[in-house]
């Protein structure tokens, strides 16, 4: 037997026990045996004499005993070991007492107790609010987490709150669920359906609670509550991040692909207005980049501002964007809109006190009738934007599908050219220059020609504009100028060869240094070589471009201003560079039989280049009475038909041998 017994007749003395129970209170010898008294005992064995510190009595085993007749239980700790100490009233008035060693027993419920109060202190710490609510909604538990978050005051904490009454209490404090139904729905009414979930519900005053619900068997559930706001924000401020563009705060490509690809469809008639800025560039390289984002901000401002209800902006990047515009019943609409673009970016801007003048073309595609898919109208509403840009800029255009093919067979020269570049289909060709009174032939200007595989000779009229768009004009350009410098090195001393220059080109950072490395490589004289510009080259950023002009003629090289005339300000121009050469247009030319203000503007040129020290040539000179009259004028030199067209490079050296 495990336990300890003994029996006490009515007088408290030992009437049996066994070997056990001496054992188990450590008793001296002799302290139990039968007839021996309850006090003799106690005496022997102090602990039974002793008052209890544990348990609600605070009685001794033999007090209880003497003065007492209901059952005591008494946990007594012997050294190492906790044994239970019960003593049970019999019918004649003795007592059976009865002892057991529950020290394991005792282990487990003081680890359980350790464990309640780790878990109490847990609940108490935990950064998130968890409360228990029965199948009435009526509060289990909660801990000081979910106070806190909340605010409760603590009479609404008590097991037994209903729930209406903390939402009510929230609603007064400013932070109940903005949609309070919506948050019995899908939280507390799915929560006791029996479904786990967790749901993020914005209170009134802005937070985010990640509630997640879990119910329990009885029919109540449990719930946590994490103010997840900040991680809600930075989400959606990377959201925001990737659909929108960082320096205008506008919708990006990839926002406005997926709206366009909603209101197709729904098949709504809408206009998507493609914007390109002219003159954009030139402002951001001329005022510096941090000035170019200004200017942008201020462009993005005044393009909203022409927006009616319903219609959208976004910046597709540089200095690219795109309006949307719904329900646009007629073209009228979207052409109103262009309107109002295209004037508001035309006034003038004010950057870092400097005034800039921009300009806005505009492509315009309507849905569905020009495009069914996103990208199909973006495409057209650019084609459309190409045309705008190539009428003269400052302007709208709607797309017609006759653009389309026109487009097409851009792109298809735009990939032949660079396999052209690529693969040496250029030639150049030499339009000789005479000495209008000698006759004598003083030089040849540079022409470029394209052996075309499929379409033969290409003039430079159908791609030189691509070319420059495309910035292919850069390197198809140094090939010219270092392949006329070599043919021309053959020559002889007094004969130049004169090679057009793109303002593109003109602009390239590289220039100067290929002139010089041509005219190395070529052993040409400097002086034999002439580069013709045009007067758009001084347009933008003049004094980049004159500070360009006077290093190249300080190296020798002579500079020609070709078109003379065409433009708007050439006159103004030749203040400010020191030209060799002017080259009368030949649409003066043309009209000299006929016109009388085109001879009095060709002399008025001559007689201009006379004073400066300047040579005239006049271009274009196809007949007799187109040569009297230029040399009437006092024109110096002559390039035209009438002297020669322009011939392969083997043409020239028969040409010149001839003399
Ligand atoms: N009807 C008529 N035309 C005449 C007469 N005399 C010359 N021409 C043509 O007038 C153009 C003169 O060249 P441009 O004004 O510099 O105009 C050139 C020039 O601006 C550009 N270009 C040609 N080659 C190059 C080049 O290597 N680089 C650059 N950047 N542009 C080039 O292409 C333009 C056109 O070149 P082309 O077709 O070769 O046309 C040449 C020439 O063939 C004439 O008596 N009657």
């Amino acid at each position: 037997m495990q336990q300890g017994v003994a029996l006490l007749d009515a007088d408290l003395r030992v009437v049996i026990f066994n070997d056990r129970i001496g054992k188990l209170l450590r008793a001296p010898k002799g302290a139990i045996e039968v007839g021996v008294s309850a006090t003799r005992m106690a005496a022997q064995i102090p602990i039974l004499a002793r008052t209890q510190q544990s348990d609600d009595s605070q009685e001794s085993w033999l007090t209880h005993l003497l003065k007492c007749s209901t059952l005591f239980y008494q946990e007594i700790s012997i050294g190492e070991r906790i044994v239970s100490l019960t003593s049970t009233p019999v019918d004649d008035g003795g007592w059976l007492v009865s002892c057991d060693d529950i020290s394991a027993l005792a282990s487990i419920r003081k680890d359980m107790a350790d464990q309640n109060r780790r878990f109490d202190a847990a609940l108490a710490n935990m950064p998130h609010g968890l409360c228990m609510f029965d199948a009435d909604k009526n509060l289990l538990l909660c801990n000081a987490g979910y106070c806190r978050l909340y605010d409760l005051p603590e009479t609404l904490t008590r097991p037994g709150t209903p729930l209406w009454q903390i939402l009510d209490y929230r609603q007064t404090a400013g932070n109940a669920p903005v949609q309070r139904e919506a948050y019995f729905d899908v939280v507390v009414e799915a929560a006791l359906k029996g479904s786990a979930a967790s749901e993020n519900i914005v209170l009134m005053d802005g937070r985010v609670i990640k509630i997640t619900h879990n119910p329990m068997e009885n029919g109540g559930y449990v719930a946590t509550h994490e103010d997840v706001t900040e991680s809600v924000r930075a989400e959606e401020q990377i959201k925001h991040m990737a659909g929108h563009d960082p320096l205008t705060g506008l919708p990006n490509r990839a926002l406005l692909r997926e709206k366009l690809e909603k209101e197709l469809a729904l098949r709504k008639r809408c206009a998507l207005l493609c914007m390109d800025l002219d003159h954009f560039k030139h402002a951001n390289d001329t005022l510096g980049h941090a000035a170019g984002d200004l200017l942008l901000k201020e462009v993005t401002d005044r393009l909203k501002k022409c927006l009616g209800e319903g219609d959208s902006i976004a910046r597709l990047g540089g200095d690219e964007f795109i309006v949307f515009q719904e329900e646009v019943q007629t073209k009228e609409r979207a052409a109103a809109l262009a309107q109002r673009l295209v004037n508001a970016i035309g006034e003038t801007f004010i950057v870092e006190g400097q005034p800039v003048q921009l300009g806005v073309s505009i492509g315009i595609a309507i849905t569905p009738d020009d495009g069914d898919t996103a990208d199909g109208v973006l495409k057209n509403a650019d084609t459309a934007l190409y045309k705008a840009k190539t009428d003269g800029r400052g302007t709208y255009c709607f797309f017609e599908p006759a653009m389309d093919a026109g487009m097409q067979k851009r792109r298809k020269l735009e990939v032949d050219l660079r396999q052209a570049i690529a693969g040496s289909q250029f030639e150049i060709y030499y339009q000789p220059q005479v000495n209008a009174g000698t006759e004598e032939v003083v030089g040849f200007e540079a022409l470029l020609r394209w052996h075309h595989p499929e379409r033969g000779l290409v003039s430079p009229g159908e791609f030189i504009a691509l070319a420059e768009e495309t910035g292919l004009i850069v390197p198809l350009g140094e090939w010219v100028l270092r392949q006329a410098c070599k043919d021309a090195a053959s020559w002889p001393g007094h004969v130049r060869v004169a090679v057009n220059i793109s303002p593109v080109q003109f602009r390239s950072p590289s220039l100067i240094h290929t002139v010089i490395s041509a005219l190395a490589d070529s052993g040409l004289s400097a002086f034999q070589l002439e580069l013709e510009i045009t007067e758009s080259v001084l347009l933008t950023d003049s004094e980049t471009a004159l500070a360009t002009l006077h290093h190249i003629k300080k190296l020798g090289v002579r500079i020609a201003m070709d078109d003379f005339g065409t433009g708007y300000s050439s006159l103004s121009y030749l203040r400010l560079f020191p030209f060799d050469k002017i080259k009368i247009d030949q649409s003066f030319i043309r009209e000299l039989g006929d016109s009388k203000d085109c001879a009095a503007i060709v002399k008025a040129v001559v007689d201009l280049g006379s004073s400066l020290g300047i040579t005239t040539t006049a271009e274009g000179v196809e007949t007799t009475d187109q040569l009297d009259q230029v040399r009437e004028h006092g024109c110096t030199e002559i390039q035209g038909y009438f002297f020669g067209k322009p011939l392969p490079f083997s043409h020239v050296e028969k040409l010149l041998r001839k003399g």
